[in-house]
């Protein structure tokens, strides 16, 4: 087991995930053991393979694992139903995707409240309001999808993640559709939306840059933890990944 703070946010205990049967079976994840700290921002790292979509997917509960245990909080998702899983999805997770995943017949405002009325719930309209103000929609708030820039879409996408105060947001790849001025203005909103706004976030990325904006940094190499990194630098993100790619061993990071 990883710890990296007191207060867990979401905990993965002996986490396997196997795709497949007998001899042609893929091992995506391997008895992963982490605790992800609440109100901080982790980004998972690894080469291409290694797992990062999968822990992501088993985390959010989008996927179950194979075996092992994962608690969201104090809930435990696995052994839950689909309908509570698909419940606890919309309640208590956000999502953020490298495509924005936006509905393109639906105003700003109504992709960012679709969530939570699928849900059955009225967004807070101060909290709401807040929200778009932070993201910097105000002005976009009648605007189809398809009338924006990709970095605005991706505020969309934020926004929808934050309006329903999950416990946690989950964002695979958020910058890779977008230029590295944008991908940095959309990384400082995130970085902001755990300094002021107390969320918890945990991003999959590809890019060092981006990973350096995080408090802790997680690698993954063959489906198994390879390491972490505490506020690390890019360039020491870059040299942990150029030894994970050719193999090299380091012991293990402990935070
Ligand atoms: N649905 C699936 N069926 C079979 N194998 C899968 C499936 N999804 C992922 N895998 C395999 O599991 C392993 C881990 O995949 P995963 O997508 O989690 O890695 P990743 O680190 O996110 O990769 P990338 O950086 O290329 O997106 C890979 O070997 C992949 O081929």
């Amino acid at each position: 087991m990883i710890p990296m703070m007191t207060d867990p946010c979401v905990t993965l205990v002996d986490v396997s995930k196997r795709y497949g049967k007998g001899a042609t079976a893929v091992h995506a994840l391997r008895e992963v053991s982490v605790t992800l700290p609440r109100g901080s921002f982790t980004a998972v790292m690894g080469p291409s393979g290694s797992g990062k979509s999968t822990f992501l997917h088993c985390a959010a509960g989008l996927d179950l694992p194979t075996s092992g245990q994962i608690t969201l909080g104090d809930t435990d998702l696995t052994g839950m139903r689909e309908v509570k899983l698909t419940e606890l999805r919309r309640e208590r997770v956000g999502f953020i995707f490298q495509s924005f995943n936006l509905i393109p017949s639906l105003s700003v405002l109504n992709n960012i409240t679709l969530p939570m009325r699928l849900a059955g719930h009225r967004p807070d309209r101060a909290w709401l309001h807040e929200v778009i103000e932070r993201v910097g929609l105000g002005e976009r708030t009648t605007h189809r999808p398809a009338q924006l820039s990709g970095g605005q879409q991706q505020r969309v996408a934020i926004a929808r993640a934050l309006v329903a105060r999950p416990d946690v947001i989950f964002a695979d790849e958020p910058t890779g559709a977008l230029d590295s001025a944008t991908g940095h203005d959309v990384l400082m909103l995130l970085r902001n939306t755990v300094d002021q706004m107390h969320q918890s976030v945990v991003m999959v990325t590809h890019d060092p840059v981006a990973a350096a904006i995080a408090d802790h940094v997680l690698f993954l190499a063959d489906g198994e933890i390879a390491g972490v990194l505490g506020r690390p630098s890019t360039e020491a993100i870059a040299a942990r990944m150029s030894d994970l790619r050719t193999g090299t061993t380091h012991a293990h990071a402990r935070v």
